[in-house]
């Protein structure tokens, strides 16, 4: 039943148990530890947009470092197993993979915000003629406020520097030839294109390539914040070519709460040494970083924008992580999602009342595993409800509950519960 690309789901319990039995991800499972209620009964954990799960090894290889910390101290930075100073390169590799990047392409570092800021020093250089910002109208609060502070920074005003890619009226998803319409308007006036892949709100995947080509048309750089696409979309980033993405790797990378984030530099710009960017030793070649009296002479590539030595504690979770994407092979894990998220698509559907509908793209294509769904008069009581059924999603105001069935924990029966819940509170009100 799952080896088929068009699968014929059914609204049945027992569908969604012989769909789990021949999931070939399913042991994964096993691998997280699962949020239980007071009686110790797993919860049905929907929320892997926002905080994902915590891999069981994440414990081991934090105490690793303890021990390592405890035991040898500064030797650590040398002699642990996994030398402190090499211990961003064991990750880069594993999450390049994941991003469709060569390792070079790659780092670890800071979080997403932080992140954002850096390449936005390198790759937003505003001109008299060329200082505009490209987002989407409803991107993620902190991406809104990071742009705007910039422009202010650079000496231009957020009223006249910002252009929105907005849905139109009365539709919720942004159109791509509306993008290209202002391309046509304001291309040679926009210095940046940035763009949160996939939506925060909707659950809508934008085309990275195709965004990409039409910013370059224009002569403007590209970025993308993949915070909600990591570990979630196919976003081939090397071959795509936007010249940075950042992401944070909390949510579908599942390595805690405020780990670290990741940042991707094409590899054009690995030797630019012209690019302007804030610097700190880390991004200093290994061979002459300890020198300590010579100029800046970054390393090629990503890491060059390291700017301090990293949280090893902190790194020690996402090393444990990127080994259950690395095992279960990224393309795996996207073909169950397509069909983990199309039953929740089904099973909605299913429920036939007006007063739900899907925000999310129904083309498997434009999205990720998250499903937006709004409910016409419905308040924060409806999330409320599922929490009180055991169900864990979240709410973003006004009105959609956002679902992201997570393809190495969650499981079709976790899906087709979900939706009974849905139907049943949906008696309530
Ligand atoms: C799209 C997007 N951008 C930015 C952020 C903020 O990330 P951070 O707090 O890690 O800087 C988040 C999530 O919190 C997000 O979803
Ligand atoms: N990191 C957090 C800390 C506290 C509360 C929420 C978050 C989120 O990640 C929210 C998420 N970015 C969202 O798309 O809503």
């Amino acid at each position: 039943m799952l080896k088929e690309e068009k699968v014929q789901y059914q609204n049945t319990l027992s569908f969604a148990k012989q769909a789990d039995a021949e999931d070939p991800l399913a042991h994964f499972r096993e691998k997280f530890n699962l949020p239980k209620d007071e009686n110790g009964k797993n919860l049905i954990y929907l929320c892997g947009n926002s905080l994902g799960l915590q891999p069981k090894k994440a414990r081991e290889y934090v105490a690793e470092e303890l021990d390592n910390w405890a035991e040898i101290a500064v030797e650590g930075h040398f002699k642990a197993k996994v030398p402190w100073t090499e211990y961003h390169e064991i990750l880069a590799q594993p999450m390049a993979e994941i991003v469709g990047a060569k390792p070079g392409e790659v780092v670890i570092m800071n979080t997403l915000s932080t992140n954002l800021h850096l390449m936005m020093v390198s790759f937003y250089r505003p001109t008299p003629k060329r200082h505009k910002i490209l987002i989407e109208s409803d991107a993620f609060p902190s991406d809104s406020y990071a742009v705007k502070s910039q422009i202010h920074e650079r000496g231009y005003n957020p009223n006249e520097s910002l252009i929105l890619w907005k849905p139109r009226p009365g539709e919720d998803l942004c159109r791509f030839e509306d993008l290209e319409t202002l391309m046509e308007q304001h291309g040679e006036e926009i210095a940046l294109v940035m763009i949160g892949n996939s939506n925060y709100y909707t659950g809508q995947k934008y085309p990275i390539k195709e965004i990409t080509q039409l910013g370059h048309k224009y002569g403007c750089k590209v970025g993308f914040d993949l915070a909600h696409g990591v570990g979630n979309i196919d976003a081939d980033l090397h071959d795509n070519g936007p010249d940075f993405a950042v992401w944070c790797t909390y949510k579908y990378l599942n390595s805690g709460p405020g780990a670290l984030g990741g940042c991707f530099v094409h590899e054009r710009h690995a030797n630019d040494a012209s690019l302007p960017r804030f610097t700190g030793w880390w991004g200093h070649k290994m061979e002459s970083r300890f020198n300590m009296r010579v100029d800046f002479d970054p390393i090629p590539g990503a890491e060059g924008w390291q700017l301090s030595n990293p949280p090893i504690l902190s790194m020690a979770p996402i090393r444990a992580s990127l080994e259950i994407f690395a095992e279960a092979g990224f393309q795996n894990i996207r073909a169950k999602s397509r069909k983990l998220t199309g039953y929740l698509e089904y099973l909605i559907n299913e429920i036939d009342d007006e007063r739900i509908w899907i925000l999310t793209p129904l083309n498997p294509d434009e999205r990720g595993c998250q499903l937006s769904i709004q409910v016409k008069n419905a308040d924060r009581s409806m999330h409320d409800g599922f929490m009180q059924a055991g169900i864990i999603c979240d709410w973003r105001e006004p009105d959609v509950i956002r679902v992201a069935p997570a393809p190495l924990y969650n499981s079709f029966e976790d899906v087709y519960e979900m939706a009974q819940r849905l139907k049943q509170l949906l008696a309530k009100i």
